[in-house]
């Protein structure tokens, strides 16, 4: 038996960090939705108590630090599966880029194993499951649009953002996001932004609104270990995106676009400076 997945990326629309916490993680508020660029994910039945992971892509690792590998072994060890699976990954996502790649991965394993193995988890523990892998899994596993706290887990959904253009950039530098998180003073943040107007944009549907109210704290940090971040989003805006923010820890960056007829000269002005560029919908 054979099942698929997709495992969408996600951008954060807003994200702000209020505290760190004892355990090391830091506290934040967090507006995350899905867009249309996927891994996909093929699952196959082995019988012998195996896990196999294989990948087009030659740059993520293939054994237990795989993420799909790690949900795949908490799903068999915590309801007892004897079977074993391979697992295919066909990567579009661009990798440690802040859109969460391996996060989606390790949610669409957890999802397509539990239909696999017809377990029958519910979705709320599938999420729980999610938490011990990655802070990003939880959403990863129902997707949408959510504003998440605690270190991501705790998920509200909440309605899509008004339907627009997504321009991704990815610089070809790899951020770490232990080591953005590890250089942020959260104690000396300038400037918070507000889920409280993030959210209300949303819900007016006010396209205007929303692109003004982006925001992203974890930008004092990559921004000033790479200032070619900096010198993408100023690039972006001034090729007529109408809001533009660095999703996650980075480096990618995302714009947001309303009108199609602006969408190639973005894309096309912003191939001049970095390779992974892609121009996707929001998935709503
Ligand atoms: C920044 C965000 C925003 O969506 O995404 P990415 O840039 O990774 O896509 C997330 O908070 C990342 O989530 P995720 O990538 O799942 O992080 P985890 O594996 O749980 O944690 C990696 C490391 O980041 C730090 N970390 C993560 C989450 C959090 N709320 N506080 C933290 O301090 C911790 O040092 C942790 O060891
Ligand atoms: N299935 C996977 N896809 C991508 N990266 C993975 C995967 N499994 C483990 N990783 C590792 O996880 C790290 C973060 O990758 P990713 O989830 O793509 O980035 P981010 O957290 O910035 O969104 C990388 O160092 C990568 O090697």
């Amino acid at each position: 038996m054979k099942v698929f997945e997709k495992a969408p990326a996600k951008i954060n629309l807003m994200l702000d960090v209020l505290r760190k916490r004892e355990d090391g993680y830091h506290e934040v508020e967090m507006i995350m939705t899905m867009v249309d660029l996927a891994d996909r994910i093929e699952m196959q039945e082995l019988p012998r108590d195996t896990i196999m992971i294989s990948s087009q892509a030659g740059y993520i690792p293939l054994d237990e630090k795989n993420l799909a590998f790690q949900a795949a072994r908490l799903i068999k060890d915590r309801y007892d599966v004897k079977q074993g699976v391979y697992i295919h990954l066909d990567k579009k996502i661009p990798v440690a880029a802040g859109l969460a790649g391996g996060s989606s991965d390790a949610a669409a394993t957890l999802r397509g194993l539990n239909r696999l193995w017809e377990l029958g988890i519910p979705t709320d523990e599938l999420q729980r499951l999610g938490a011990e892998l990655g802070s990003d899994v939880p959403f990863c596993v129902t997707g949408g649009t959510a504003i998440a706290r605690g270190r991501g887990e705790k998920l509200e959904p909440i309605e899509s953002p008004p339907q627009c253009w997504v321009i991704l950039a990815k610089p070809p530098i790899n951020v770490s996001t232990a080591d953005v998180y590890g250089k942020l003073r959260a104690n000396a943040i300038q400037h918070h932004p507000s889920a409280e107007l993030v959210l209300e944009a949303i819900r007016l549907k006010r396209f205007d609104l929303l692109c003004d109210r982006l925001g992203n704290v974890l930008e004092e940090v990559t921004l000033d270990l790479y200032p070619e971040v900096r010198r993408l989003k100023e690039c972006m805006l001034r090729l007529g995106a109408e809001g533009v923010l660095m999703s996650g820890s980075g480096p990618t960056v995302f714009g947001l676009v309303s009108k199609e007829a602006k969408v190639a000269r973005i894309y096309n002005g912003l191939r001049g400076f970095c390779k992974d560029v892609f121009a996707i919908r929001l998935l709503t």
